[in-house]
């Protein structure tokens, strides 16, 4: 089939490179002319693993290609993904206005037929304007009689496994209308989800409002659960409890489930902290208050300073002249992304006490320097306090104690005893649980997990 994806980031690369790899004709548009011209050289622009293969094969195969031709774009694809970005506007709310674009554009160039898909993650009632924007443009151009239909296909991939979780869906979510075209849709689209689930069984069929409001449902439950595990890890480090432990406990009872139960030091990324916010903001729309989110979020925001807030408690208020190692910088592993990741709040909190950090991270840390750079424009000061480490042995010299924020795989079993010889101080801030408390006490180290205290093991 001949595919179009408007947009060519996280969501729009991977869709687009995947539905390639499955024989499809795909044209990958993009405004951003570097990201363009990257991979039309043969690079990719983010890292995400095993993607670069999937782009390079199906791009010497001839079926995937990047362009800026808006015109030829809107050519080439009988159906049209959207898959721009819908970042937070100032109060919270889903800014539409590449959303808008794109369907502008659609409405601007097409000849015939299309399929227009939001991929991208939108508010309740966006069909709607995708719809309104591209009648306005074939009003203009006096060219009524062409027809369309806007579909809500919401992506529900993660960053760090985004191609596995594309070509392995648990679930394919597909809105669409009841008239002539939208059933039309339906039958292209189950046309292009048919090698995922050859008898639809991973498709849910619903119709477009409930598409959009899915995906903003599962995010918001997903952070509900991170928020819910954060509160009570918190409460388990004061009356001596372990969260592990409890999380082990109640992840058995099937109705609970063991996923996503990970306490740590927040939820960072381009989704939960912006999703979480519009759905709350199209509650408000509605005059309904979403109470449990606005808990989620608060308890996010305050979660994010636990480490901080944890050093403090063992160095001082003041940390001039204190000198911290931070392992860890992107938002998750496997990524390179520093939306709204926690390591800028423990990083921000340190250097403006007076620390300095020296930091690592596998793969973040030009992405990384990009964003501390902006963090820290209005004190470049700051920005002098903070070293980018070779190694994450490289950041112990000379450090009062270690802090980690990112659970990447290559921390998880340093040697222990060249840590604990190198740091200052045998002490480690674990944001992300990797260790077991007490094998720390047996190596002498002093260990500080999210909600791990040592008191539930007699200590
Ligand atoms: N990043 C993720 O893991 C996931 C993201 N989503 C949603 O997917 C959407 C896209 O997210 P990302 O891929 O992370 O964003 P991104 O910021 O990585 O990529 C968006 C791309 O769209 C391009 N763009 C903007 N306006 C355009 C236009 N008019 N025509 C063509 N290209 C245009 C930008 O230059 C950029 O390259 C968002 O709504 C997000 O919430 C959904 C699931 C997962
Ligand atoms: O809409 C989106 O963009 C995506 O948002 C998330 O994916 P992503 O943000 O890539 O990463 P997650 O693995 O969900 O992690 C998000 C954050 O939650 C944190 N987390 C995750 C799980 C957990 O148990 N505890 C926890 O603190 C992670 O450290 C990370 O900072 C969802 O998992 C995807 O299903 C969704 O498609």
């Amino acid at each position: 089939m001949k595919i179009t994806i408007i947009g060519t980031g996280y969501v729009g690369l991977v869709t687009g490179a995947c539905l390639a790899e499955l024989g499809n004709d795909v044209f990958c548009l993009d405004v951003d002319q570097r990201k363009v011209d990257i991979l039309n050289n043969g690079g990719i622009p983010i890292h995400e693993p095993g993607l670069e293969e999937v782009v390079e094969r199906n791009r010497a195969a001839g079926r995937l290609q990047f362009s800026t031709d808006v015109a030829a774009s809107v050519a080439h694809g009988d159906i049209q993904f959207i898959a721009v970005g819908t970042p937070p506007d100032e109060d919270g709310s889903a800014d539409l206005q590449y959303v808008l674009a794109a369907a502008r554009n659609i409405g601007r160039y097409m000849e015939g037929f299309k399929v227009v898909v939001d991929k991208s993650t939108v508010p309740v009632g966006t069909a709607d304007r995708v719809k309104a924007a591209i009648a306005d443009e074939l009003a203009q151009r006096g060219k009524t009689e062409l027809s369309f239909s806007v579909v809500s296909n919401p992506e529900f991939l993660k960053e760090g496994a985004a191609v596995e979780d594309f070509m392995r869906p648990d679930r394919i979510v597909i809105g669409h209308d009841q008239s002539p075209e939208g059933l039309h849709a339906q039958t292209l689209m189950k046309k292009l989800y048919a090698p995922f689930n050859r008898n639809h069984e991973r498709t849910y069929w619903m119709d477009v409002r409930s598409a959009e409001f899915t995906k903003y449902a599962a995010n918001a439950m997903l952070a509900t659960r991170i928020s819910f595990m954060n509160e009570l890890a918190n409460l388990a480090d004061k009356v001596g409890a372990d969260i592990e432990s409890v999380r082990h406990g109640i992840g058995s009872d099937p109705r609970i489930g063991h996923s996503f139960l990970y306490a740590g030091c927040g939820y960072g990324g381009s989704c939960f902290p912006k999703d979480v916010q519009a759905l709350e903001r199209t509650a408000r729309d509605y005059d309904q208050s979403l109470l449990i989110l606005r808990a989620v979020e608060q308890v996010n925001d305050l979660q994010k300073h636990v480490l901080g807030k944890k050093v403090v408690a063992r160095f001082g208020e003041d940390l001039a002249g204190k000198h911290f190692a931070l392992w860890g910088l992107a938002f998750k592993p496997n990524t390179d992304d520093m939306r709204e990741a926690s390591s800028r709040v423990l990083i921000g909190e340190l250097v403006r006490r007076g620390a300095t950090v020296a930091v690592y991270d596998p793969v973040a840390m030009k992405e990384a320097s990009r964003v501390l750079q902006l963090d820290f424009a209005d004190d470049a000061a700051l920005l002098q306090r903070i070293r980018f480490g070779t190694s994450p042995m490289d950041t112990l010299q000379d450090a009062d104690a270690l802090a980690i924020v990112t659970e990447w795989k290559a921390f998880r079993s340093p040697d222990f005893e060249r840590v604990k010889a190198t740091l200052k101080n045998p002490v480690i801030f674990d944001g992300r649980n990797l260790f077991d408390p007490q094998l720390m006490a047996d190596s002498g180290i002093e260990y500080y997990g999210i909600g791990r205290s040592l008191l539930a093991r007699g200590q």
